[in-house]
C-alpha cells in the first residue's frame, strides 16, 4: 500500500503555505508522497474571467519541480468541467486501488466541508487531514485527523493582490513562479 497525500487547490497562484502544509503532512504522517491536485473549474470559488486555467497547471508544475515526493495530479483538467472531489476521488481510487489517499484541507476548507458536494459519501471513501489556518475554526463533526503546524499566513489572494498593487512577492511564493507571473503579466490589473 502506497500511502499518498493530496493537496487539492485552485491554485491561483500555488504559494509557499500550499508548500509548506503539504510538507509538514507527508513528514508528520509518513506518506510516501502527495500530489497537487490542481481544479479545473473549482467547485466554489470564482476565477478572474479570461484567466487560462493552464497558466494555474503550469504553476503549479513549476512549484513542485524540485521535490522528488511531490507531484502534479493533472486528472481535474483531463476531466474537464466542475471539479468535484467525490468524483475525482472515485477516479483515483478505481485507478490506484493500491494507494491509500489523505486529502489534505486548510481550516477554510474544513468550515466549508458542510457544502460540499455529496459530502457524506466523500467522509466514507477520503480521510480528511486538516491543518490550521489563521482566522479559521479547526472545529468540525466529520472525522478529520489534524496535523499540527505552524501557522502560516499567506494567501492567494493575497499574492494577487500584492502583484496587483506592484509590491513584492518574492519569499512567499517559489521563485520559478514569480518569474512565470513576471513573464506572463497575471494579476496585473
Ligand atoms: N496558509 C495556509 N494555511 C493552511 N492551509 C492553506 C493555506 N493556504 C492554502 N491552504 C489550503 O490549501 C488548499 C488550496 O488552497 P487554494 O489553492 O484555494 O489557495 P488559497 O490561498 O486558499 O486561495 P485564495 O486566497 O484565492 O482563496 C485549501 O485546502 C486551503 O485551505
Ligand atoms: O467537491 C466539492 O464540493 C468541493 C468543495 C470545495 C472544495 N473542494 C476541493 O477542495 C480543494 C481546495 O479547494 P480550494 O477552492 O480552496 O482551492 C480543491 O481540490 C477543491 O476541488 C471540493
Amino acid at each position: 500500500m502506497k500511502r499518498i497525500g493530496i493537496l487539492g487547490g485552485t491554485f491561483n497562484p500555488p504559494h509557499l503555505g500550499h508548500l509548506a502544509i503539504a510538507n509538514e503532512v507527508l513528514h508528520a504522517l509518513e506518506l510516501d508522497k502527495v500530489w497537487f491536485l490542481p481544479s479545473y473549474i473549482p467547485p466554489h470559488k470564482e476565477i478572474k474571467k479570461g484567466m487560462n486555467p493552464l497558466h494555474r497547471l503550469s504553476m503549479i508544475e513549476r512549484a513542485v519541480k524540485d521535490n522528488e515526493q511531490f507531484e502534479v495530479q493533472p486528472i481535474e483538467f483531463e476531466k474537464k468541467g466542475t471539479s468535484y472531489t467525490i468524483e475525482t476521488m472515485q477516479l483515483l481510487q478505481e485507478m490506484y486501488p493500491d494507494h491509500q489517499f489523505y486529502f489534505i484541507i486548510g481550516g477554510d476548507m474544513i468550515e466549508y466541508l458542510p457544502k460540499w458536494h455529496r459530502i457524506d459519501e466523500l467522509v466514507e471513501v477520503v480521510n480528511f487531514v486538516g491543518v490550521q489556518r489563521p482566522g479559521f475554526d479547526i472545529e468540525t463533526p466529520y472525522p478529520i485527523q489534524r496535523v499540527e503546524i505552524p501557522q502560516l499566513e499567506i494567501s492567494s489572494s493575497f499574492i494577487r493582490d500584492r502583484v496587483t498593487k506592484h509590491e513584492t512577492i518574492r519569499y512567499f511564493v517559489p521563485d520559478t513562479v514569480k518569474r512565470y507571473i513576471e513573464e506572463n503579466h497575471l494579476y496585473e490589473s
